[in-house]
This record gives structure tokens, C-alpha cells and sequence, in this order.
């Protein structure tokens, strides 16, 4: 459906690299997310892909056709891509039917249609107000309306709950990805919330400083990150140095590098392959969690994350082998 092939882009003629060789490709109804922190490339990827921007090399193809080359260039209007963005974007001087009816004005059916998507979305019944007369959340849903409306053979949404509180947030994220998944349209959200990205997405990118560097399923991004930044992307995790590895007497391959996550090591459990005793030097109240700040027997200090909020000041903390996380650089 969608076929990234070795694309780059650069804004300063080629002194660096917003995007860096990347390719990728999505089957029909795949629902993607896009992360990486901030700079990462996340927009000027869906940028190129919408036509809004123009590649330094590589190729893009949608349905087969080549929309982006160095010989070829589809303009965004002909490529049948929908985008939704944070700030919404609706026209502030026309009702939702209208600003609905908008990109669908050529179309035979486009009154019909318009209900139709905005059934959809749940917002039917409101089409005659106007945006400022609906709230952050509705006029999201009002913004993915507009963008089913033609539709589009792909849909991007490029940080579409940023400007949402954090309740709102989730309550959204699961509507829109359940209208989402019902039209059966191939999507990709863009995100730096890696919440946001394993809720939505059957597939998650993680790009760092412009180049791809994991794409996979949620759940296995989580147990096998191929590095130690897309580990500590989804979830709190302590790099196992080698200092680390003597204090819990667990000696790793030195050509590799290791983490474990914070919710692997345990307290006070004596059935752990590596153990050590530490003192609790700190202590945070994080509502769910509790975070111990420790001091090793060795003189390290770690911070983990605990359920058990009565924890004494001497304890011994450890973590089993099968929970090593082990990485190639
Ligand atoms: N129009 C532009 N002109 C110059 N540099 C740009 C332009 N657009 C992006 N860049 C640069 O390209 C790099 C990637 O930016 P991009 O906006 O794609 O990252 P991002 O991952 O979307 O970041 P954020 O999460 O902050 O939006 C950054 O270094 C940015 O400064």
C-alpha cells in the first residue's frame, strides 16, 4: 500500500540529514505509529509522504503509483492522503457540515457523505455549530471527519491528542482509533507518546535523528528493543554496566551492551539468580508506584520502581538472567 524506499531530505543542502535513507513499507489497513523525540524526523517523514515536501532522493509509492522521486512528483491534492493535526485546523467561520463539505465540494453524494463520516465520528447531531461551540476532543473528531470524508487511501495524524488533557487524551485515542479501525483505512499517527503509540498502533517506527532505526509490533518493541534507546522509550530502564555487573555479580558478554527494565528487579526475593543489599537513600511517592532511590553495597546508586510502600531501609534488590536485556552495540 505504502512503499518508502531509501528516502532522505535534507534542509541545509546536505550538511545534515532531517531523514536518512529510510524505508518501510504498509499493508492495506495497517495502523502505524510513528515515534521518536523531538527533531527525530517524525514530520518531515509524513510531510514527504502528503507531498508537502520534496525528497533528496528515494522513492515513495502508494498503491503502486510513485508519487515522490527525482523524476516524479504527485501534488498533495492527487495523492489521496488525509491528514489531521494537533491544532485542528477547522475553519473557525463555518459549521462542521460545512468545514466537512469542504474538501468532499466536488463530489455527487458530498451532503450524504458528510453525514456520513460525521455520524461517524459521533458528532451527527451537532452539524450545524460551530467550532468554537465544541470542545478540544469534538473538534478532533470533527478535523478526522474532514479528513475521511474523500476517502483517502492513507491517513496521517500528526500528533493528533497533544493539545488534549491527559483524561481527554485517552478517552480520544481510543475513540479515534476504533473509527479508525472500523473504516478499515491504512494509518499512521504521529507521536512522541509511546502510551499514545502502543494504544493505537499495531505497528510502531521509532525513528532517531532522522534514520529508522526499529519497526515492529508493539509488544515485541517492548521484549526485544534492538537498543537501549527504543528500551528506555517503553519503560523506565537501567543500563547494566559493567560496575553494575560486578555489584550483582552477573558478568555479561563484554561486546555487547545490557538493560534491564525497572520492573524487573525484585525486592527481597530470595529465589533471584542476582542479588544484592542496598539502603533505600530516598524515597518518592509517585501515587501507583513508589520510586527507591538505592545505595548498593558496591557504592552505585539505582532508582527503582516499587508497588510496596513499606519497604524497611535494608534491603536486597535482583533480577534474573531471562530478563537481561542484551544489545549489539
Ligand atoms: N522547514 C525546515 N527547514 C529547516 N529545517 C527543518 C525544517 N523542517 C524540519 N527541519 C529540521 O529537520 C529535523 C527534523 O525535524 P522534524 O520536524 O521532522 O522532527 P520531529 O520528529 O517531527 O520533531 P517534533 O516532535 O519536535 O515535531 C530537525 O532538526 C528540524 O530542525
Amino acid at each position: 500500500m505504502l512503499d518508502i524506499e531509501s528516502l532522505s531530505k535534507s534542509f541545509d543542502k546536505g550538511k545534515s540529514f532531517a531523514l536518512k535513507n529510510v524505508s518501510f513499507h504498509l499493508k492495506e489497513g495497517d495502523v502505524c505509529a510513528l515515534v521518536g523525540e523531538s527533531g527525530s524526523g517524525k514530520t518531515t517523514l509524513v510531510r514527504l509522504i502528503a507531498g508537502l515536501e520534496t525528497p533528496d532522493a528515494g522513492v515513495i509509492r502508494l498503491n503502486g503509483e510513485v508519487v515522490s522521486s527525482l523524476n516524479n512528483f504527485v501534488p498533495p491534492e492527487k495523492r489521496k492522503v488525509g491528514l489531521v493535526f494537533q491544532d485542528y485546523a477547522l475553519f473557525p467561520h463555518m459549521t462542521l457540515f460545512k468545514n466537512v463539505l469542504y474538501g468532499i465540494s466536488k463530489e455527487k453524494n458530498k451532503n450524504q457523505r458528510a453525514q456520513e463520516v460525521l455520524n461517524l465520528v459521533g458528532l451527527g447531531g451537532m452539524k450545524d455549530r460551530y467550532p468554537h461551540q465544541l470542545s478540544g476532543g469534538q473538534q478532533q473528531r470533527v478535523a478526522l471527519a474532514r479528513a475521511l470524508a474523500p476517502n483517502p487511501a492513507l491517513l496521517i495524524l500528526d500528533e493528533p491528542f497533544s493539545n488534549l488533557d491527559a483524561m481527554l487524551r485517552m478517552q480520544l485515542r481510543n475513540e479515534i482509533f476504533e473509527i479508525v479501525k472500523a473504516t478499515g483505512v491504512t494509518a499512521i499517527f504521529v507521536t512522541h507518546d509511546t502510551q499514545d503509540a502502543l494504544a493505537v498502533a499495531d505497528e510502531i517506527l521509532i525513528l532517531q535523528r532522522g534514520e529508522l532505526i526499529q519497526k515492529d509490533e508493539a509488544a515485541n518493541l517492548y521484549t526485544k528493543p534492538n537498543s537501549i534507546y527504543v528500551a528506555s522509550l517503553f519503560g523506565n530502564t537501567i543500563q547494566l554496566s559493567h560496575e553494575l555487573q560486578s555489584a550483582f555479580k552477573c558478568p555479561l558478554n563484554p561486546e555487547c551492551s545490557h538493560a534491564i527494565r525497572n520492573e524487573n528487579f525484585a525486592i527481597n526475593n530470595e529465589e533471584c539468580e542476582h542479588v544484592t543489599h542496598a539502603q533505600v537513600i530516598k524515597r518518592t511517592f509517585l501515587g501507583h508506584d513508589t520510586q527507591l532511590l538505592l545505595k548498593l553495597d558496591s557504592g552505585q546508586k539505582i532508582s527503582v520502581l516499587t508497588k510496596d510502600r513499606n519497604v524497611a531501609d535494608l534491603i536486597k534488590i535482583g533480577f534474573n538472567s531471562k530478563d537481561v536485556l542484551e544489545f549489539n552495540s
